[in-house]
């Protein structure tokens, strides 16, 4: 089993720098099949699991699709697959983006159901009904979700019930070729969403208004394989400046762009943290005493539940009670035990968390529950007592480029090991001493 090993007690300093966004990448990648002619070239593309998965779902399609370092050549021209089975869908909910593209440019698709995750159901209603406002027949049977369309989707008014990330993005690429103007409302306003328009509009869309509460998408007959790099990813960003205000660092976080972290930045701010732009990106210097914050999860440009888990881990160690509450997603406390197992004074009380800190944090095997609590719990294991051993790490590379290695360049003692080489070398020193 692969673990990261990391040794608390040393402060951050130096230089990171982040990749392209996780999330703006895969609704971009999917966005690729729209174009019925033309090659599109995606440039600061990060090596993750998931970004290679979703290769791998538009090959089966019949996309052709390159990896190079950091870009993505993908050619979608010929005739395309409709049908993107569970065997992907399971290993990355992200997926069911395909399914706004294939309806538009084929008029139909065949998704598996993407079934629930760790951190809550995550129902798909509000992207099928964006669907069926623009004429297509919406069918869930057989572990399967079926649309079709007679002729082209038509353009529609929608309002969502909630300003779902994937429902905007999945709407949004159905609407491109669709006949007439769609108008969506209550959209995410995330900066990914922003991303995805600007690609499509490359691509020769008519999309106005993302990043605000209305989007509003002037159907056209064609689109064109298209040029476009991907924004830097906040997330990511965010989790290096938790790492150097939690270790009383300071870390110059490179590609950091403030107005995409304005909540994260306004709470450690409160925090007591200083948080510098410069150059390219932001620099964290981390206080001797961090202050308690209150913290409540919204959709953008509210504080994002993505940054929930390493934000608990900088609580830990705030000389006071803090409460962070999760509004986006119904079950996104389970690294709240993991926390615990390290020593951790924190308790669940219905959707939210009280942390009593400063909390004197000890090394302890934990294990990941998702992406983020992957790179929380290392967070917390960079200020425990001791050495924390945190395992499954497939989590974490659905999200991190070299997680690891970029601690270690900031001065983290840290190492990431695989159970059985580990055993080999250990058997090995043994024999050597015997020998
Ligand atoms: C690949 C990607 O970009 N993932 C991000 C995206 O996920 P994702 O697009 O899945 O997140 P959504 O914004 O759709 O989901 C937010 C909430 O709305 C609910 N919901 C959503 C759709 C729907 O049809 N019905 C419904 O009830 C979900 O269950 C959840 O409780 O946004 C989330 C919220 O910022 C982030 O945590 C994820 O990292
Ligand atoms: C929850 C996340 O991603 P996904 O929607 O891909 O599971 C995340 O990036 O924290």
């Amino acid at each position: 089993m692969e673990k990261i090993i990391v040794r608390g007690g040393n402060r951050l300093n130096g230089t990171v720098k982040v990749e392209g966004a996780k999330n703006a990448v895969l609704p971009i990648i999917t966005a690729t099949l729209l174009a019925s002619d033309g090659k599109s070239i995606l440039n600061d593309v990060p090596a993750l699991s998931d970004v290679f998965t979703i290769g791998e779902v538009l090959r089966h399609l019949n996309a052709e699709v390159d990896f190079e370092t950091n870009r993505v050549v993908v050619d979608a021209s010929r005739e395309l697959e409709t049908d993107a089975p569970f065997e992907y869908v399971r290993k990355m909910r992200a997926s069911v983006l395909v399914m706004g593209s294939l309806l538009a440019r084929t008029g139909k698709a065949r998704v598996a159901l993407p079934g629930g995750c760790a951190i809550g159901s995550r129902p798909i209603d509000q992207h099928l009904k964006g669907f069926e406002a623009m004429g297509a027949k919406v069918t869930v049977g057989n572990g399967f979700i079926y649309a079709e369309v007679e002729g082209r989707l038509q353009g529609a008014k929608i309002y969502l019930d909630f300003p779902s990330v994937g429902a905007t993005e999945n709407i949004m690429m159905a609407a491109t070729l669709a006949e007439g103007t769609t108008i969506i409302e209550n959209v995410a306003k995330e900066p990914e969403i922003v991303d995805l328009a600007n690609f499509l509009n490359a691509m020769g869309a008519k999309v106005r208004g993302a990043g605000t509460g209305t989007i509003r998408i002037e159907g056209v007959n064609k689109l064109y394989g298209a040029e476009h790099s991907i924004i830097p990813d906040r997330v990511e960003a965010g989790t290096f400046m938790v790492a150097a205000a939690i270790t009383g660092g300071d870390v110059l976080v490179r590609g950091a762009v403030s107005e995409h972290l304005s909540s994260l930045i306004a709470k450690m701010e409160e925090m007591g943290v200083k948080i510098i732009e410069e150059g390219d990106g932001l620099r964290v210097i981390g206080p001797e005493k961090l202050k308690p914050v209150d913290i409540k999860t919204m959709p953008h440009p509210g504080f994002p539940t993505d940054m929930q888990s390493q934000m608990m881990a900088l609580l830990l160690a705030a000389e006071g009670t803090s409460m962070i509450t999760e509004t986006v997603f119904e079950n996104r406390f389970m690294h709240v035990e993991e926390f615990r197992r390290m020593n951790a004074d924190i308790k669940i009380e219905g959707r939210s968390v009280i942390i009593n800190g400063p909390s004197k944090l000890q090394g302890a095997e934990v294990a990941a529950t998702d992406l983020r609590a992957a790179a929380a719990l290392t967070l917390a294991g960079l200020v425990a007592d001791g050495y924390t051993r945190v395992t499954e790490l497939k989590h974490l590379d659905r999200g991190y480029v070299n997680f690891h290695q970029k601690l270690a360049g900031l001065g983290a003692d840290i190492e990431r090991v695989n159970d059985k080489t580990h055993q080999v070398e250990i058997s090995q020193q043994v024999s050597d001493v015997n020998m």
